[in-house]
Order: C-alpha cells, then structure tokens, then sequence
C-alpha cells in the first residue's frame, strides 16, 4: 500500500493514506490526517481486500476521483493474492479447533520475544497448561465433548489475556501461554486466575456437567536462559503441579 501510495502521489497529490484489513489484521495510518477525504471498499469478486482512505487538505477533484478509481482496478489483484497467500500463512500456523497458534511458531515467537525482553531489560514469563485427566473426559463423554472442552478452555484463557500476550495449543490438551512484560509474581497472578476461571467454567455437554481443572507451571525469563531453560522450567513446574495433586499453580524454581 505505501509503494501504491508513493506511485500514486503525483498523479493524485495526498497528505496521507490510511488502510485497514480485518482478514490481514492490518491497520495503516501513514501521513498527516487532513480536512478531505476519500474512502474505497476494495473487493475483487467475493473477496473483500480491506478499505483505502486518501486525504489532503482540499478536495479531491471528479478527474482525480476517476483517475484513482481506474488506478485502484490495478490494484485488486495483486492485493488479492497476497490476502490469499496471508490468509494461507496464517491458516498454517492456526490451531483449527480453538482458533490458537500451533506449534508451528512458538519457536520463533518465543525467541524473538526473548530477545526483544533482553534488549529492552523487560520481564518476560511464559505459562503451561494443561487439562486434568482429560483422557477422562473423552472415555466419559466422548471424543466430541473432549474437542469442545478444548475449545471452552482455549476461551476462558483468551478472556483473561491482555492484546500482547499470545497462546498457543502446544499438543493436544496442552496450551502455552506467553505473558510480555510481566514478572513472576503477576505471571502467577494471571495463572491462579486462569485455573479459577477453569474451575468455576460449567461445560454442559449432552445436558451433563462436565467438572474440567487444569495444572499450570509458570517460569520468567532469567538473564542468563537460553530458549530450552526458560521453557523447560514451565514446563518441569507444570508437572509438579500435576504430581502433587492437580488443578494448581507451580511457579519455576
Ligand atoms: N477430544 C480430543 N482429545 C484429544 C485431542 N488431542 C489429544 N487428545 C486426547 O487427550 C488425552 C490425553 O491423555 P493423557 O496424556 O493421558 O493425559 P490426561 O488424561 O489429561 O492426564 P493428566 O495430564 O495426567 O491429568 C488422550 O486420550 C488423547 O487422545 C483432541 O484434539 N481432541
């Protein structure tokens, strides 16, 4: 959008632009914000490609309206393949039944937010989850009610997250929490609060209670950790949590 912007200006002189896809999850302002303004929905059959807005300080004229419109015609499709081609990446690296990230980039987002933590000297903490005798729960109630446990348990956590922290589904009924620029002490806080949440989640499956709890283990970001340490620590204490009873909160030694 900003190459298209940039090729665009001296045909249509504009302060800024701005540019917004919910499928992208993209929202661009670049520019100074001014007095006029004009708007485009942009769609290439079916496929909505987000909204394109150009301002300036005096009106847009019906030439450059027109000229713009033509010019925007050239832009459907390459947008269109890369919403699809972004639409294939996420889709790939989504969990398709909670609607988390998968395994497939927890490596990279929880190296690069290490070194973003180390950089910056912020607190960084990361949570595992995962589900008591959830083996029980599919033996019980079937393996429909299993996958809607993970999805009612994938929400509850969503619900007590802030827009920076990101889960992932780790395996199958294990989730994996990263909490930016949180220490130990508010990563535990935020763990009790998920567990409590779980506790207290009434899932009614088939008109029948389901009780679900879960073990946590929490570990922040020390110094000197490298990517293995920092997530075995978790994931050693979410262990112990199962160990010594289930449905509590360990923190990392
Ligand atoms: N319904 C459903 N079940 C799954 C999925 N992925 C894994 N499972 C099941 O999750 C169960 C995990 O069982 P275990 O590893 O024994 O763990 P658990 O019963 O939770 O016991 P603890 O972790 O020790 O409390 C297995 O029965 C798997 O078949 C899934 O996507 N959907």
């Amino acid at each position: 959008m900003a190459i298209f912007s940039s090729k665009i200006n001296s045909l249509i002189p504009h302060n800024a632009y701005a540019y917004s896809n919910t499928l992208f999850d993209v929202e661009i302002n670049q520019g100074v914000m001014s007095k006029y303004s004009c708007s485009y929905a942009l769609k290439a059959g079916d496929q909505e490609l987000g909204e394109l807005t150009l301002m300036r300080s005096r009106e847009f004229t019906d030439d450059e309206l027109d000229l713009l419109e033509n010019l925007l015609c050239s832009l459907l499709y390459p947008l269109k393949n890369a919403t699809l081609y972004h639409q294939a990446l996420k889709m790939a690296a989504t969990d398709q039944l909670t609607q988390t990230l998968n395994r497939v980039s927890f490596n990279d987002t929880v190296k690069r937010e290490m070194n973003w933590a180390k950089l910056n000297a912020a607190d960084l903490s990361i949570i595992f989850l995962d589900i008591d005798h959830f083996k029980v729960i599919n033996d019980q109630y079937g393996h429909d009610c299993g996958d809607s446990t993970l999805v009612a348990v994938a929400k509850l956590i969503k619900e007590n997250l802030r827009k920076n922290d990101t889960i992932f589904r780790f395996g199958g009924e294990e989730f994996v929490i990263l909490v930016n620029q949180t220490d130990l002490a508010n990563a535990e806080l935020l763990a009790k609060r998920i567990r409590i949440a779980i506790e207290r989640n009434i899932l009614v499956y088939d008109m029948k209670p389901v009780k679900v709890t879960a073990s946590l283990g929490v570990s922040s970001l020390r110094s000197d950790d490298n990517f293995d340490a920092f997530i075995k620590r978790a994931d050693n204490a979410m262990y112990k949590a199962k160990r010594s009873g289930r449905n509590r909160v360990f923190l990392a030694q």
